[in-house]
């Protein structure tokens, strides 16, 4: 058995302990005392936050992480801001869960800090902030000029989400659901390589290959726009749920508007493809990456869970996307490089090779897609109260 069997199995009998038995695998997560933490912190000093979100700030510290007297790591240190039983219960599963899965497109955990009440989770500190910082808000892009996202650099952080997730989901012994797919959950770190994070409201299934499902009586948590709708209607949770989910992420991806709020206003004012694409895009991605990657999103986002593909096939496509890309841009530049010829020989940067153009690409798949989901007039009025009532949950609202 690997070790993220092993772990994962150890952390079920874990599970089996009552609750106030409950402990971590110490040696698989290092444990910080309050004062380590505010040594790192400067006593959680306001200047050193660097976001904040439904669990509370976010602060970037230095922290001894092993016996190396003088190595300090730079670190993101999450500090739960209200006690609640749900805050709780999320930082047990984030810590639980996390301290026992290892991939390269997972956030690292450092370790935690659970005392005087205080609840703290220390992770590898990613510079690059999240995916959402550079798609949709890039004002919260800090110390450096924002700048956008590249499309074949948009292609490699889909590719290395849809890894991790797919390790989620057949990488390990037992099903772990995330259920927080969003651009918000993906932080990037200096080489812009993604890590999902967010893991506080994971879950775990039945062993992999099995079909999970997870009928959830309790409330249904996510954000308005990434809840697949038998989620969202019948709280009937299953690794497609994620696979949804990361369907609207690329939809992020390639349009740099937020599934939850501007693709329902552009689908409000009669928008469609291609005009909702990034114009920062338009013309740079090759039209036989553009019909793949656009497969794969319209694929993913499909009513039903049995019409969605698998992550590994949503992996799979979207490595085969991103060859699509590389070798178009390979022979216009060839051809480019062939009609300059005779006034240049240095090599044409990418920037100034001539737009791919869209016109023999049909669009109307993926419009009816949006149009369908995101048109106020086609939610039926059980859909529209259920989401309404899934708002007044919402923690990301
Ligand atoms: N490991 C990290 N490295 C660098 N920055 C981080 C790290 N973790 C979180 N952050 C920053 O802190 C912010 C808040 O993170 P957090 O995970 O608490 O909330 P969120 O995902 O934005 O919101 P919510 O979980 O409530 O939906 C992030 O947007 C990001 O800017």
């Amino acid at each position: 058995m690997g070790r993220s069997a092993q772990s994962v199995s150890r952390f079920f009998s874990l599970r089996k302990k009552k609750q106030n038995d409950w402990a971590f695998p110490e040696e698989l997560c290092r444990h910080f005392t309050l004062a380590e933490i505010r040594a790192a912190t400067q006593c959680f000093d306001r200047t050193l936050v660097i976001g904040e979100g439904g669990f509370g700030r976010v602060y970037k510290g230095r922290i001894k992480v092993d016996g190396d007297e003088d190595r300090m790591d730079v670190v993101a240190i999450k500090r739960l801001s209200r006690d609640s039983e749900q805050r709780m219960r999320e930082f047990r599963a984030e810590v639980q869960l996390l301290c026992q899965l290892r991939h390269p497109n997972l956030i690292s955990l450092v370790g935690f800090c659970q005392e005087n009440g205080e609840r703290i989770i220390v992770y590898d500190y990613m510079p690059n902030g999240t995916l959402s910082d550079y798609l949709l808000d890039p004002s919260n892009i800090k110390n450096k000029d924002p700048f956008p996202l590249t499309w074949k650099q948009r292609l490699k952080i889909s590719i290395g989400v849809a890894r991790s997730i797919h390790y989620l989901h057949a990488g390990v012994k037992h099903v772990v659901i995330h259920r927080y797919v969003k651009c918000s959950s993906v932080l990037l770190d200096q080489n812009l390589v993604p890590k999902l994070s967010d893991f506080g409201m994971s879950k775990m299934g039945p062993p992999v290959l099995s079909n999970a499902l997870i009928k959830l009586s309790s409330r249904v948590f996510g954000t308005i726009g990434y809840l697949a709708p038998e989620y969202a209607l019948f709280g009937q949770l299953t690794e497609k749920s994620d696979v949804f989910s990361f369907g609207m992420v690329l939809l992020e991806v390639l349009c740099a508007k937020s599934v939850s709020r501007e693709i329902f206003e552009c689908v409000e004012r009669g928008e469609t493809f291609p005009a909702m694409i990034d114009p920062f895009l338009m013309g740079k991605v090759a039209p036989d990456c553009l019909r793949k990657f656009m497969n794969i999103a319209v694929r993913c986002v499909r009513r039903t869970g049995a019409e969605r593909p698998t992550m590994g096939e949503v992996q799979v496509e979207l490595e085969c996307a991103l060859e699509l890309q590389e070798s178009a841009d390979a022979v216009k530049q060839l051809k480019e490089l062939g009609t300059s010829a005779s006034t240049s020989l240095a090599p044409l940067p990418a920037h100034d090779m001539e737009d791919y153009t869209y016109q023999n690409i049909s669009f109307s798949e993926i419009n009816e897609i949006i149009c369908n989901r995101y048109s106020r007039d086609s939610f039926s009025t059980d859909e529209a109260a259920s989401v309404d009532s899934i708002a007044s949950l919402d923690r990301a609202l």
